[in-house]
């Protein structure tokens, strides 16, 4: 399996369904830079690591001292080199500075994991929250070309494949450097020839485990990428349910899962299968290397080139050896996998918002209401213009109504007099007041949306609803809601105002839905307020009820309504008929009526149809 970028899967099937971008991916090359960048994140906690670091040598250092110690025992005290009787009470001493040694060590080794433990998850809490605080300002041109589901792995896969490097992998890493670096020296100071020739199998085994970690690696990316093409899947599955039954494709559905599944239970085999290998690969060469280390090590003793209790200290240390080169290859691995993370955490960081703020920018006056879009031409891909030339003079408190053929550009209109995008050319004015020029929050704050799809979120419906205005009382609420006709249902419901909603509001109707969103709009009380196909989902009994509900909605307030039901927009001060991106009439419902012209065929064909 290719590991390069973003590959297309390609499902082999009949009809190319169920293809799926490839997003984990998975290693990069190393780089010096990102993970300098990447470290930077731990440099507020510089003073907590120092004494990390202290406990790191510690017991490193406590570590190497045994086997030392040992040496000492067998040729100091139970087998003297000058030829006296054992001695006790010299065994005792040293066992005393053993046991000291090993409390020393695992003192160390406790603090250090515990500070590193949480060390590495600030920085990981910091990096998420940044993330997060960046990807909430960037525009809506970002999240056009992403789907939601690759912005959220990043915060969550792509942030979480961090902490192990952080919770306990850097320090690791210096720990094993400090150990395998002193018993090198150890080794080879106390007798060259003897250090060399057991650690002769180090490079060979070095090699050999490096190879074969690289195909470990790739098979568990294997699965990795495996597992998230079943991820995607399952995500479209479950959203795209209802569709599903009502199409009868169940079994067809099934089929396509099963291969999925049945290809990722095989690359798992496969990745498992590699990982045992790895264990006796170690074992070997630990053995030939124990077994050089004895066989060389004995014809030194009958030539009394060394003792026996050199050799013994030897056979610890190389004992030591293995486990923090078998940790290094690990830890490179581990490595490379964070560089990919890094480097697609950093692209969102990286990215700045289309729609930005001058530096000079003040807040919007309190608004009265005035609007005018001057001579805007907008285009969301370059080359292929969404608006042509609009100018559009509103007054305060005035209704527009937008109308024309789907996609005649009635939401961009919307878009850009909430700033979500900026113009390519041309100015949107609020009381003569380029919003160009003032902070967004200011703008939005009082531009008031009631979006085409009703986002609905987890919690209470007072909360849902309280989303309008966050300090607005109870008895507000109540009153938002009963305004727009919403307050029955919410009492009929088994919890009234405490019911929980879901995500997506899936226990409300989309009716009730909308209705609640007209609450946390009228809640919120903007002097401008945006009804965007506001009543397209509502039934003809409910929309006659909220018509009225409307006019005390709107009342008093600059409003822009996009709405295909024509019925719904017929009082509008203005009527804005669009039509691939320019305006082709303009006037109130009589006065368009009268001109039998685009308006008019739209209200003929929406009654034949009826
Ligand atoms: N995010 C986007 N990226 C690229 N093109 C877009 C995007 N949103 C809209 N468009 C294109 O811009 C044009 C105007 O779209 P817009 O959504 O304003 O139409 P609309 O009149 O509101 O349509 P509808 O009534 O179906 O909601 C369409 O050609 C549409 O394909």
């Amino acid at each position: 399996m290719s590991t390069s970028s973003h590959t297309q899967a390609k499902a082999k099937n009949k009809n190319e369904r169920f293809v799926y971008q490839d997003d984990e991916l998975i290693e990069k090359p190393f780089n010096w830079a990102q993970l300098r960048r990447l470290f930077m994140y731990m440099k507020p906690y510089t003073k907590q690591l120092i004494p990390v670091i202290v406990m790191m040598i510690l017991g490193t250092f406590t570590r190497l001292g045994v086997p030392a110690l040992v040496i000492l025992a067998i040729d100091e005290a139970i087998q003297p080199q000058n030829g006296s009787s054992a001695s006790v009470p010299k065994l005792l001493v040293i066992a005393g500075i053993m046991l000291f040694l090993y409390v020393l060590q695992w003192a160390s080794n406790t603090y250090r994991i515990k500070y590193t433990n949480i060390i590495g998850q600030k920085v990981i809490y910091d990096l998420r929250n940044h993330l997060f605080q960046h990807i909430q300002k960037l525009s809506f041109r970002f999240y056009d070309k992403r789907p939601a589901g690759s912005v959220l792995v990043r915060v969550t896969n792509d942030v979480n494949a961090l902490q192990d490097l952080f919770t306990n992998g850097v320090v690791n890493l210096l720990m094993d450097c400090v150990q395998l670096f002193g018993i090198v020296i150890i080794l080879l100071v106390w007798n060259f020839k003897l250090g060399l020739a057991v650690m002769i199998t180090v490079p060979i085994m070095f090699l050999v485990s490096t190879s074969l970690r690289k195909r470990i690696r790739f098979a568990w990316q294997d699965v990795r990428m495996k597992q998230s093409r079943i991820n995607s899947h399952l995500n479209e599955s479950i959203q795209g349910m209802k569709v599903t039954q009502a199409f009868v494709q169940e079994k067809d559905n099934m089929g396509f899962f099963n291969q999925m599944n049945t290809v990722n239970v095989k690359a798992w085999n496969k990745a498992s299968a590699l990982n045992q290998a790895f264990g006796p690969v170690i074992e070997i060469t630990a053995a030939i290397g124990t077994f050089i280390l004895f066989w060389y090590g004995a014809h030194l003793i009958q030539q009394d080139v060394i003792t026996v209790g050199l050799l013994v200290g030897y056979a610890n240390y190389i004992g030591n050896f293995w486990d923090p080169i078998n940790r290094l290859g690990q830890m490179y691995s581990q490595l490379l996998i964070a560089m990919a993370s890094s480097e697609r955490i950093f692209e969102f960081i990286d990215e700045e918002p289309t729609v930005g703020e001058r530096q000079e920018a003040r807040d919007l006056p309190q608004i009265k209401g005035a609007v005018k879009f001057d001579s805007i031409v907008f285009e969301y891909e370059t080359g292929r213009p969404a608006l042509k030339g609009i100018t559009i003079d509103v007054k305060e408190g005035q209704s527009i109504a937008l109308v024309g053929h789907t996609g005649s550009g009635k939401s961009t209109i919307i878009n850009l007099l909430c700033r979500f995008y900026d113009p390519v050319q041309g100015r949107v004015l609020i009381d003569g007041i380029d919003i160009r020029e003032v902070t967004i929050e200011s703008l939005r704050s009082q531009v008031g949306i009631v979006l085409q799809d009703t986002f609905i979120f987890a919690g209470s419906i007072r909360d849902n609803i309280r989303y309008g205005r966050l300090n607005a009382t109870d008895a507000e609420i109540v009153k938002a809601a009963q305004a727009v006709h919403a307050h029955d249902y919410i009492m009929s419901l088994p919890d009234g105002y405490d019911t929980q909603v879901e995500e997506r509001g899936n226990v409300l109707s989309m009716g009730q839905r909308q209705l609640l969103s007209f609450a946390r709009a009228l809640l919120a009380d903007p002097r401008i307020l945006i009804l965007d196909e506001a009543t397209a989902s509502i039934d003809t009994e409910t929309e006659l009820k909220i018509q009225e509900a409307l006019k005390a909605l709107l009342k008093g307030r600059t409003s822009f309504m996009i709405a295909h039901r024509l019925s719904t927009i017929r009082h509008a001060d203005e009527i804005i008929v669009l039509d691939h991106g320019e305006i082709v009439e303009q006037g109130n419902h009589e006065q368009l009526i009268g001109k039998r012209g685009v308006y008019n065929g739209l209200i003929e064909a929406q009654y034949r149809f009826l």
